[in-house]
């Protein structure tokens, strides 16, 4: 249950030029500058050149001093080179005189990281239609890709003016996850799983990202998110692309990423909106204020900081599955992980006491485990069935999910980068809920910080 070498190569064979638009912000001290230096710190790994970008002036050594410390740790011999060489130039991205002195400064192919939200890397994107941009350029994008699916749409229209499809990167770091890549392992090269993988055998599916942790600062950006948008609209179907898809011929990213993008073409939601969607906001508890109450929010917006969504894969594997994907803020329980339900057998022997449940697969997310609960004679007494569990530990990734991301951009492979059309659909996904959510037809519940949420949701742990 290994993936391809391929994507274990910590090594970048030609250094690369990543030019960071919003290097300043949060996200990149935060998420991109840590995931970039993971991925230095491996063996076979060159330096890569960085050059920061921003409006806000930066002074050099404050700069460096920043990428030192999301480096962390002892320096490898790349990372060492790459903070050598590192600058920041300070300016106006939307301003075409600044953006061609940039991308001069950046020589051949560079990687254009956008580290942004979606208007401004739309701004810089429509700016760039007058820049040239030199053969090879790399063009990423931090979620959310646009704000929904017509903005996607329009935004994927102009970036494909500026470069090939294969050179956009839609970056989503779960995409970099080992419990999620592993989930290719565990499906394709697998006796066990693969022919049970279907509405024959599987009852139901959860796919739940519960956090403990509440706004971090970001009330921002989440207000104007919340937990649909910022989890599940994203992060969640990807990972519910790869484990409904049909086994793709190759590893190669054109075929791995159709099979995803098949999947969630047949993916809607589980009945209607209002069936099919919870949403839920916190208040007080356990010393956490209410959401209501936190720094830079507007109360009267009614942004859910749970959010749970009931859709249904409609092909012939799939049909009639409920697949359940939650996630939230401020929950009692980190719970991350995929729940497999399997349909108990039709028929037990007449005799066998006890537990006639189906056996149960759980795939956890961060970090990534397995336990696979399965019927035992004797367990609960003699001649009765009971359940007993299977587990595993998978191997931690030396390398974070942003660095292995980003590993496929400088690269050159958009294998763990997410298609634009895939983009568009997973706004199409939960369009109508959100829609629904807008006309007040999905009630806003409430669960009190640290508790495990409103009871009676689907995924209710
Ligand atoms: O557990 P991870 O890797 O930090 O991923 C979860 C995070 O993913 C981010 O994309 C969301 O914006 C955050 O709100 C969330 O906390």
């Amino acid at each position: 249950m290994r993936f391809p070498s391929a994507w274990l190569d910590l090594s970048v064979s030609n250094q690369r030029t990543v030019v960071i638009f919003g290097a300043s912000g949060d996200l990149s001290s935060r998420l991109l500058l840590p995931g970039l230096g993971s991925l230095l710190a491996g063996p076979r790994a060159t330096s890569v050149r960085i050059i920061g970008t921003g409006r806000s002036p930066l002074a050099a050594d404050e700069w460096t001093s920043r990428v030192r410390s999301a480096f962390g740790g002892d320096l490898s011999d790349a990372a060492a080179e790459t903070l050598a060489t590192t600058q920041y130039v300070a300016g106006d991205p939307t301003d075409a005189t600044h953006l061609r002195a940039l991308l001069a400064l950046a020589g051949p192919a560079p990687v254009l990281y956008f580290s942004l939200p979606p208007a401004v890397a739309t701004a810089i994107v429509e700016t760039l239609q007058s820049v040239d941009l030199a053969e090879g350029t790399e063009l990423a994008f931090e979620k959310p890709f646009g704000t929904d699916a017509a903005s996607a749409a329009a935004l994927n229209k102009l970036v494909g003016t500026l470069v090939p499809e294969e050179n956009v990167h839609r970056v989503d770091h779960f995409l970099g996850r080992t419990a999620v890549l592993n989930l290719i392992g565990l499906r394709f090269a697998n006796r066990l799983f693969e022919p049970v993988w279907n509405a024959e055998h599987i009852e139901s599916i959860e796919i739940v990202y519960d956090e403990t942790l509440g706004l971090e600062g970001r009330a921002q950006y989440y207000d104007n998110a919340g937990a649909l948008v910022d989890m599940i609209q994203s992060h969640l179907l990807l990972v519910l692309a790869l484990l409904a898809m049909d086994a793709p011929a190759t590893m190669d990213a054109v075929e791995v990423r159709s099979e995803m993008a098949r999947a969630l073409r047949s993916t809607h939601l589980y009945g209607s909106p209002v069936e099919a969607s919870r949403r839920a906001r916190y208040t007080a508890g356990g010393g956490v204020p209410s959401y209501a109450e936190e720094a830079g929010v507007d109360p009267g917006r009614e942004t859910e900081t749970l959010a749970e969504l009931t859709v249904e894969v409609d092909t012939n594997r799939w049909a009639g599955v409920p697949i359940t994907l939650r996630s939230g803020k401020a929950l009692g329980v980190a719970r991350k992980e995929i729940v497999i339900k399997f349909k108990p057998l039709r028929h037990l022997p007449s005799g066998l006491h006890g537990g006639r449940d189906g056996e149960t697969l759980r795939i956890g997310l961060n970090p990534g485990e397995l336990s696979l609960s399965v019927p035992a004679l004797g367990v609960d007494g003699p001649y009765t069935m009971g359940q007993v569990f299977l587990d595993a530990t998978l191997p931690t990734s030396p390398v974070l999910p942003y660095g292995e991301v980003l590993n496929g951009i400088l690269r050159g492979d958009p294998l763990l980068s997410v298609r634009g059309d895939v983009a568009e659909r997973c706004w199409e996904i939960v369009e109508p809920a959100l829609d629904a959510w807008r006309t007040g037809e999905v009630p806003l519940e409430e669960y009190e910080a640290g508790s495990n949420g409103p009871s009676r949701w689907r995924a209710a742990s």
